[in-house]
């Protein structure tokens, strides 16, 4: 229909007297649609002004080329570039992140964005479960973003439509209940909570105030979608983009962004390319944790928590992996979970209090393999 109205404007040259054209989403534009713009824009003179962000593209599906974009001057002209770099809805700890995250693809526009917004200390939460426990991991989720903010509305996005049975037990029983026309979704106990379950897709634009991601497991049609990266699709979309899963990567940074406070990543037992990309990146960041001891990640495996543990021989308490055996590494010194310093020098022990002839100091768990030691004053 698009391609039409091109056609009939090329052949009947109506009298435009527009003098601006104002394009809002412009990173999801498509060829037919541009056309169609550049043929009234050639009739009228117009002045073309588009707001978007390349950060944001996620339509390629449905035929937008981030290409129109990206090589904004090939195919409109000179132009000027003005940035928006406030942002009014995330944690400057959060957007530090996800602009990181989103940058580390050189293709993308290079953006420094600000937030005056107050310091969240752990903007992202990575909550591990077990499938056969889901219901019960989401509902635990949900107390705990009531437990810290109150009955503020919750945004539950799942990269598919379907993300969201796994968490819905097909028996009576069942504590969640999902409405697809509203998109409620009604949780035993959290009636009077406004938390509504949306595709990622769907909640572009949108924001909560708490958001929980489903299906952060590496999966064909997990978090990324890898399908999508597909050789065959390609050459059907528009537009062949190098970075691995660059689309996908884009759909997760709008996950990630529509929260106001923090937001929490569901992980399976096999946590996905993406979920795992941010831990490793981030070590640091997400290790600092004193309320949730059960919370800090393995440095190994990066993926599992660092749980404590009996040694059954001698009743000694020590540290071990959530993944083991998967993952077998071990702590003596089960401290760590109240003040976790990730080792900044070979980023996979811990710095523990020691004494030495100088006084105390902190030195690496790995010693005598690492030798990185911190002075206490
Ligand atoms: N000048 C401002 N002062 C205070 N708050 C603002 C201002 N501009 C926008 N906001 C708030 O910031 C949030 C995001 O705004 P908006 O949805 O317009 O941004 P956006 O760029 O379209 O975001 P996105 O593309 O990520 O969806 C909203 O809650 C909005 O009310």
């Amino acid at each position: 229909m698009i391609n039409q109205a091109t056609d009939l404007i090329k052949e009947n040259k109506p009298q435009y007297t527009y003098q601006h054209i104002i394009i809002d989403e412009y990173q999801d534009i498509s060829y037919s649609r541009f056309n169609l713009i550049k043929e009234i824009r050639e009739l009228s003179g117009a002045r073309l002004i588009c707001v978007g962000d390349d950060w944001q593209s996620i339509y390629r599906f449905a035929g937008s080329d981030i290409s129109l974009f990206s090589n904004f001057e090939k195919y409109v002209g000179t132009y000027e570039q003005l940035f928006i770099e406030q942002t009014y809805r995330n944690s400057q700890s959060l957007i530090d992140i996800t602009s990181n995250y989103i940058q580390k693809n050189k293709k993308q526009i290079q953006k420094n964005p600000k937030s005056k917004k107050k310091h969240l200390e752990n903007p992202i939460n990575f909550v591990y479960y077990s499938q056969d426990n889901a219901e019960e991991a989401l509902i635990n989720e949900i107390q705990g973003l009531i437990d810290k903010n109150g009955n503020k509305p919750i945004l539950v996005l799942g990269r598919h439509s379907f993300d969201i049975n796994e968490f819905i037990k097909l028996t009576p029983n069942s504590k969640i209940k999902y409405h697809e026309r509203s998109d409620k979704l009604e949780i035993k106990g959290f009636e009077d909570v406004d938390i509504k379950y949306i595709t990622v897709h769907k909640s572009k634009g949108l924001e909560a105030d708490n958001v929980i991601v489903l299906n952060l497991k590496n999966h064909l049609l997990g978090f990324p979608n890898k399908m999508t990266d597909d050789p065959m699709l390609s050459l059907l979309l528009s537009d062949d983009e190098k970075y691995r899963f660059a689309e996908e990567r884009r759909l997760f940074y709008v996950a990630l962004t529509r929260t106001k406070n923090e937001v929490v990543l569901l992980i399976p037992n096999n946590a996905s390319l993406f979920a795992e990309e941010l831990i490793t990146d981030n070590a640091f960041l997400f290790t600092v944790t004193d309320e949730k001891p059960s919370k800090t990640n393995c440095p190994y495996c990066k993926t599992g928590q660092l749980l404590i543990r009996h040694n059954s021989f001698n009743n000694n308490q020590f540290l071990g992996c959530s993944h083991y055996p998967g993952c077998n590494q071990t702590f003596n010194n089960i401290e760590i979970l109240e003040k976790t310093i990730l080792c900044s020098s070979c980023r996979s022990g811990f710095m523990t209090k020691r004494s030495g002839r100088f006084g105390n100091f902190l030195g690496c768990t790995n010693y005598p393999k690492c030798t990185n030691t911190i002075k206490l004053q």
